[in-house]
């Protein structure tokens, strides 16, 4: 189980309280025994338990379970597939048949000024092609929900959105930080103003921003990332207003994640006291989206409340926007020792961080001098708190650090060394995509040279971690997000090498993404950084194409570094 601490390696036990719970819709329990029937009519073959959670209703609920519990089934609980096919017709909608598409206002084939840096024809031609993917992926929900929301398992919002794409037919939390990167590449700004304008409806409404605006998803977020959107497009609009309407929303979510679960004690081996954050989804079932694999995971587990908290877990990896990963096991060759709550994780401490230095930023410009100090202070604490409990100086990265079992909010951790988790991931490094970290040219050169030898960078970008475990946020696969915030982390710092370093690997992302456009003609989720022009895999689903935040990376790879007009692109023109 690599090198997690053995202290911390016990089973959950005990009759704690785990936390709340936020109780789901009716519709969505009911669409959970729908999607059994269906696993149990239709087998296991192209199965994706979320397309049922995504269904919404031509009659009313009630009338819709008295039809379904009238099919007949046989001893397994399945129908005849006529029969079941029929009911589906008669008493549901397609799923996605709720958000409609939506031409984007502000799309034009070759806008003003577009990637002036990328002077290669054939470059340019493509990077016009995934620009015109905007056009695919943008919606906006229909009249129908908001007209009868019980009808329907899509939020009703108040702007168009963009959709990662495939499967993922409602908008995403943190994926759209690197649409909203994208859309400023394709100078798509009301676009991308109004998924802001989305997302903090959410946080008005829920008091945070939701994983996804679906109903199943209202038990938790994802890596909070609206602070960066704001501060990017106030950066490239001058938009003042976005600002103030954005800052009473961000102080609502900057309280979400430090306070209650999500807030954790930890006390130094100076005895300085510090508080940081964690996932922890307010949730104890299996997901809805993915009710009959989290099912059959959980039958494992021997009692109710064993498996409860391996629901929790679950969603809270779910949260954290990496599910799921070696990353978050005790025991890396067994998935039910998901610990997710049991981890600090140094990339959400440092976009809480980033969202204390925007919250100081943004309130700077509208003059409110009582929040920037106060987040001062907050951001000050963090960064203390980031330097004492995730900074491994002899590794030159940041660790996470795994507190014990059913840690509650109020108690104080004393902090260990051996509790470091000192295997290689992709999240060690992300403290240098901000410029607190990027700006320090020691820290710069530690960094760089420990990344260099970590094993993480392969041909075709960067590995999420070293494990081969199947899970899609594992070896060998790479995300977009995660090239990207460390790409933009040592480009910006003052070390040349590392900026050097910072386009090579853009480079090599770039010619992955090109090839394998160009022979599977889709931008795709994931990719495979072993070998270039090869897609990712693994996971609970089969990989997905659209893909926003791999168009919106590229797009702002793009961007920044250009393509010189004799460069070759391709899985040839890759720089080893
Ligand atoms: O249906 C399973 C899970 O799917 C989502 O996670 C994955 O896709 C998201 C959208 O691109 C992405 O934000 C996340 O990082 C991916 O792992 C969803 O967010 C999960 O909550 C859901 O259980």
């Amino acid at each position: 189980s690599g090198t997690v601490p053995k202290a911390m390696s016990k089973p959950a036990t005990g009759n704690f309280d785990r936390g709340p719970v936020i109780p789901t819709t009716p519709l969505v329990t009911f669409l959970e025994h729908v999607q059994e029937t269906a696993l149990a009519t239709f087998g296991q073959k192209d199965f994706d338990p979320k397309l049922y959670v995504d269904l919404s209703l031509k009659s009313n609920l009630s009338t819709t379970v008295t039809a379904f519990h009238k099919l007949p089934r046989n001893a397994t609980g399945s129908v005849s597939i006529p029969d079941f096919k029929e009911f589906m017709h008669e008493y549901f909608d397609g799923a996605g048949n709720d958000l409609v598409y939506a031409e984007p206002p502000d799309f034009v084939p070759e806008p003003d000024g577009f990637l002036p840096k990328v002077k290669n024809p054939q470059v340019r031609a493509w990077a016009l092609e995934v620009h015109a993917l905007w056009k695919n992926l943008s919606r906006r929900v229909s009249c129908s929900v908001s007209e009868r929301p019980e009808f329907h398992t899509l939020l009703p919002l108040p702007g168009p959105v963009v959709i990662p794409g495939s499967r993922f037919r409602e908008v995403y939390y943190w994926d759209s930080y690197w649409v909203i990167r994208g859309l400023l590449a394709s100078k798509m700004y009301k676009t991308a103003k109004a998924i802001v304008t989305n997302l903090i409806y959410l946080i008005d409404t829920y008091g945070y921003v939701l994983n996804g605006a679906r109903a199943y998803y209202t038990n938790r977020s994802q890596p909070p990332l609206l602070s960066a959107m704001v501060y990017d497009i106030y950066n490239r609009t001058g938009d003042l207003d976005l600002v103030k309407k954005a800052l009473p929303a961000l102080l609502k979510e900057h309280q979400f994640w430090n306070s209650g679960i999500h807030k954790v004690n930890v006390q130094d081996n100076r005895g300085r006291n510090h508080t940081l954050s964690r996932y922890y989804a307010m949730w104890n079932k299996p997901r809805p989206e993915s009710s009959t694999t989290d099912k059959v995971h959980a039958s494992k587990l021997l009692n109710a409340s064993e498996k409860e908290q391996f629901y929790r877990e679950l969603a809270s990896v779910a949260e954290s926007g990496w599910d799921f990963s070696t990353r978050w096991m005790r025991n890396t060759s067994d998935f039910t020792t998901l610990a997710i709550t049991s981890i600090l994780p140094v990339d959400l401490n440092i976009f809480i961080l980033k969202m204390e230095l925007d919250i100081v930023s943004m309130a700077q410009i509208v003059g409110d001098n009582k929040t920037v100090e106060s987040f001062l202070k907050s951001a000050q604490a963090r960064k203390e708190a980031i330097d004492s409990v995730f900074w491994n100086e002899e590794n030159g990265q940041w660790l996470d650090y795994w507190i014990s079992n059913g840690t509650g909010s109020q108690e104080c951790q004393r902090w260990k060394a051996s509790n470091q988790n000192n295997n290689a991931f992709a999240s060690n490094f992300v403290p240098i995509w901000i410029d607190l970290f990027n700006s320090d040219t020691c820290i710069v050169e530690k960094v760089r040279k420990s990344f260099q030898s970590s094993g993480l960078l392969g041909a075709a970008g960067i590995a999420t971690s070293l494990t081969r475990s199947e899970e899609q946020w594992d070896f060998p696969n790479g995300w977009a997000p995660l090239q990207h915030m460390i790409v933009e982390g040592l480009g910006k710092s003052g070390s040349q090498e590392a900026k050097s370093m910072a386009q090579d690997i853009a480079m090599r992302w770039i010619n992955t993404n090109y090839v394998a456009y160009k022979e599977t003609g889709a931008m795709h989720e994931k990719y495979n950084v072993e070998k270039c022009g090869d897609i990712g895999g693994g996971g609970e689903y089969i990989p997905q194409t659209g893909f926003g935040w791999s168009n919106g990376v590229v797009l702002a790879f793009l961007e920044e570094f250009g393509w010189p007009a004799d460069l070759k692109i391709g899985c040839n023109g890759v720089l080893l």
